[in-house]
C-alpha cells in the first residue's frame, strides 16, 4: 500500500441547472473561471502528485484559457462521459496510463466546489491515509429536515445521523475503478458521488467533517454568493 495521493477533477459537465452562458466551470467568479479557483486550492496541497482535469472530449476552453500551465502537476484529459460517474471512470484509467498505481490515493474533486481551502483537502488526506476503506469531507446536517410531498410536508425525518455529501472523497484508485464498475454493471442511475459507489461494496467511508463554505455551484444564486466569500478572503 501507498501514501501516494492524486487529484481527479471532473469538469465535463454542462451546467444545465446554473443558467450560465456555457459550462459553468469557466464562468467568471470573481474574475476568474471557476475552475482556475477550485485548482488552485488543490495545488496548494504538496502531498497531491497530479491534478489531473477530465474535460469533455470537444472541451476547447481549457486549453485556450491557459488553465493547463496554471500549475505542473495540472494534466489535462479530453475522455469526459455522459455522467460524473463515467468521467470519473475515464479518469482513473487515464491516471493508470500515467502510471498511477491501484494501490495509490485518489482525491475526486468537483470542479463546481471551487471555494475549497487547502487545510480541508489537508485534513480529508490525514484522516483517510490510515484508514481501510478512505472517505469523504461532508457536513452534519442543520436544518430540520421534511420529506415532501409536492409542496405539502409529509413527514418529518431524523436528521440526527444525516450527513451532507461534498467533495473531495478519497479512496484507493483500484477500489473506486471496481466500485463504479460494479455500479455500471449493475444497470441501475449512476451513482452521483464516489462514496455511493463504494458503498454499495459493502465499505463505510470515513466522514470528515468539512465546513458549509465548500458548496457546491449549482445554481445562478450561488454565483454571487461564492464571489462573496472569495472577497473577504486573503
Ligand atoms: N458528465 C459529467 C457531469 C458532471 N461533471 C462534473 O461533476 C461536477 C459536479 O456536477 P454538477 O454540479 O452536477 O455539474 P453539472 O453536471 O455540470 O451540472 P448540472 O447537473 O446542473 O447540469 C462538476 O464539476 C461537473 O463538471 C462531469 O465531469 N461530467
Ligand atoms: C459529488 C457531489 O458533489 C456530492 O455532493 C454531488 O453529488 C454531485 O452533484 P450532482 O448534482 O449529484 O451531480
Amino acid at each position: 500500500m501507498t501514501d501516494r495521493c492524486h487529484a481527479l477533477v471532473p469538469c465535463a459537465g454542462v451546467g444545465s441547472r446554473a443558467g450560465a452562458a456555457g459550462p459553468k466551470q469557466y464562468a467568471p467568479v470573481a474574475g476568474r473561471p471557476m475552475v482556475a479557483h477550485t485548482l488552485e486550492a488543490l495545488a496548494r496541497v504538496p502531498r497531491l502528485e497530479t491534478l489531473l482535469v477530465v474535460l469533455a472530449p470537444d472541451d476547447a476552453a481549457f486549453q485556450s484559457l491557459g488553465l493547463d500551465g496554471l500549475d505542473p502537476r495540472v494534466v489535462a484529459l479530453h475522455r469526459g462521459g455522459a455522467t460524473r460517474a463515467d468521467t470519473v471512470a475515464a479518469g482513473l484509467d487515464g491516471l493508470l496510463e500515467r502510471g498511477a498505481a491501484a494501490a495509490d490515493w485518489v482525491l475526486v474533486h468537483d470542479a463546481a466546489r471551487c471555494l475549497l481551502r487547502p487545510e480541508w483537502v489537508e485534513a480529508l488526506i490525514d484522516a483517510c491515509l490510515g484508514d481501510p476503506v478512505g472517505g469523504l469531507l461532508a457536513l452534519p446536517l442543520a436544518d430540520t429536515l421534511k420529506q415532501a410531498r409536492g409542496d405539502r410536508v409529509l413527514a418529518t425525518v431524523e436528521r440526527s445521523d444525516k450527513w451532507q455529501a461534498q467533495t473531495p472523497q478519497m479512496f484507493r484508485l483500484g477500489l473506486l475503478r471496481e466500485a463504479l464498475a460494479a455500479s455500471r454493471r449493475a444497470g441501475a442511475p449512476a451513482v452521483t458521488d464516489e462514496a455511493s459507489a463504494v458503498e454499495a461494496l459493502g465499505h463505510a467511508p470515513k466522514l470528515v467533517p468539512a465546513s458549509a463554505e465548500n458548496f457546491k455551484l449549482t445554481y445562478p444564486g450561488d454565483f454571487a454568493l461564492a464571489e462573496r466569500l472569495l472577497a473577504t478572503r486573503p
